[in-house]
């Protein structure tokens, strides 16, 4: 058996972020920025009005009130988008909506408000305003640039784009970014008892539970879900399948298949490839793991992939990472946690690990697999007096791996190491917490 840092280290060296692509915005959302980014335009592009109302010369209205409006003559309309700069004289006014261009000689709004004019929609363009309250020099002005200038650095490299980043980009004169592309992950399950979710099963059938698992957690970890389906437990047609397939995926994740039962097509198909290799991992729950790279033209049961796909070749020159999960659905869901989703994160160029176990404490005890570290489904039941999260199995069942309805209850994985054969009451662990 190997360590599960020796299979993790395995997994990361075989891969390497995609080759950066310029993504239109709206497909750019969760993909790392390969590029720092300027501004092309300056935030606000132009000095503009922050009311709906009209732009005035404060000089013009600084004695006014309500008792003793002061009349100015509107020489003028703008409306947002106008391009018409009608010139404010003194003693004259211009009416000007939110985000209009200001005219030039005004130096003030005033609201709408603070003027004999109703406000809202319909109304028509007065041929005098009366103001009735004063406006300061650059009252309700929001100025060209107060924000950013043109050549301002507003986006660094290495960055996962959130809206608020994309929008950014926007508002600075951006159709599109250099970003790590979407990483595409075929999910394929394996198992001639598998049928699809709401379907009746027959004998000896189950639900497809992993292939809807992993897809969420492919969304998840921010990569793309595609859909390959279930396949029977045989040779040809788990060849065929990842065969069509193949050219349109970043990675593969299979589930099932990689143990040792005289019908485990998926250990029978790829071992031979050379590149994948089936080990025995020290955890539980996940000890079958197979994992490889999957090469365009390799000789054997995948070969051809890539070829005539209909959206494109691979974006990973070196190959297709494959990763053969096994086919109990808790197995699924801790086995992706520990290595398809670090992985993944590196396709997508994320620098660093998700982050530290947190601290915990058992609130009950629990057995331990001997010489396996155990990933126990929990749930965190509050914290203790010092802050601690109190943690405590999130089924009777405990971290059994076929126990996949139980799994929606759990928080958190406890993370309990392969020396340790039973965790006591009070006891200090450390647990990753799951989406
Ligand atoms: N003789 C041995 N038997 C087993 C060993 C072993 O070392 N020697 N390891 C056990 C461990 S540990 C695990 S984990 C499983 C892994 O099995 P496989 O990857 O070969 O998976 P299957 O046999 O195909 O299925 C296992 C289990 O999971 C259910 N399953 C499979 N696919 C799905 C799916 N898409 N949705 C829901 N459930 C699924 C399947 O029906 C089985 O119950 O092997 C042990 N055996
Ligand atoms: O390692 Mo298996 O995942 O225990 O059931």
């Amino acid at each position: 058996m190997i360590t599960v840092e020796q299979h993790l280290e395995r997994v990361l060296a075989a891969v390497r972020p995609l080759a950066p692509q310029r993504l239109p915005l709206d497909q750019a959302h969760g993909c790392v920025l390969a590029e720092e980014v300027t501004a092309l335009l300056a935030v606000p592009p132009f000095d503009n009005s922050a009311m709906d109302g009209f732009a005035v010369r404060a000089a013009d209205v600084a004695a006014a009130e309500d008792g003793a409006p002061v009349r100015l003559r509107v020489v003028g309309d703008v409306p947002a988008g106008s391009p018409a700069r009608p010139p404010v004289e003194p003693g004259t006014a211009v009416r000007v909506m939110t985000g209009a261009p200001i005219p030039p000689g005004a130096d003030a709004v005033v609201p709408v408000e603070h003027t004999d004019q109703a406000a809202g929609p319909g109304q028509a363009l007065p041929a005098v305003v009366e103001v009735r309250r004063p406006a300061a020099p650059g009252a309700h002005l929001r100025g060209a640039g107060e924000d950013v200038t043109p050549g301002a650095v507003v986006l660094r490299a290495g960055t996962p784009l959130r809206a608020r980043d994309l929008s950014t980009a926007a508002s600075v004169g951006h159709g599109a970014l250099l970003v790590h592309p979407p990483v595409r992950v075929g999910v394929l399950s394996t198992g001639s008892e598998l049928v699809p979710p709401g379907q009746t099963p027959d004998a000896g059938q189950i639900p497809d539970s992993n292939h809807i698992l992993v897809a969420g957690m492919v969304r998840e970890a921010g990569a793309l879900p595609v859909l390959l389906g279930a396949v029977a437990d045989d040779a040809a047609a788990l060849r065929a399948r990842l065969a069509e397939n193949l050219g349109r995926v970043d990675a593969v994740v299979t589930t099932g298949g990689v143990s040792a039962g005289a019908y485990d097509v998926v250990k029978e198909v790829l071992a031979p490839l050379g590149e994948v290799a089936f080990e025995q991992v020290a955890m539980q729950p996940g000890k079958p793991q197979g994992f490889g790279v999957l090469r365009e033209g390799a000789d054997g049961p995948a070969s051809g992939a890539g070829q005539g796909a209909p959206d494109g070749p691979a974006a990973t020159e070196a190959g297709v990472p494959i990763f053969c999960l096994p086919g109990n659905p808790v197995s699924v869901f801790v086995s992706f946690q520990v290595f398809v989703a670090p992985a993944l994160r590196r396709l997508r160029a994320l620098v660093g690990d998700a982050g530290p176990l947190a601290a915990a404490v058992a609130a009950t005890g629990w057995r331990c697999p001997p010489g396996r570290r155990q990933y126990m489904p929990v749930v965190v039941d509050g914290t203790d007096g010092t802050g601690a999260l109190r943690v405590r199995p999130a089924t009777a069942g405990g971290s059994g791996s076929h126990l996949v309805a139980s799994l929606a209850l759990a928080d958190a994985l406890a993370v309990v190491d392969a020396e340790v054969d039973a965790v006591r009451e009070g006891d200090a662990v450390r647990v990753m917490m799951v989406p």
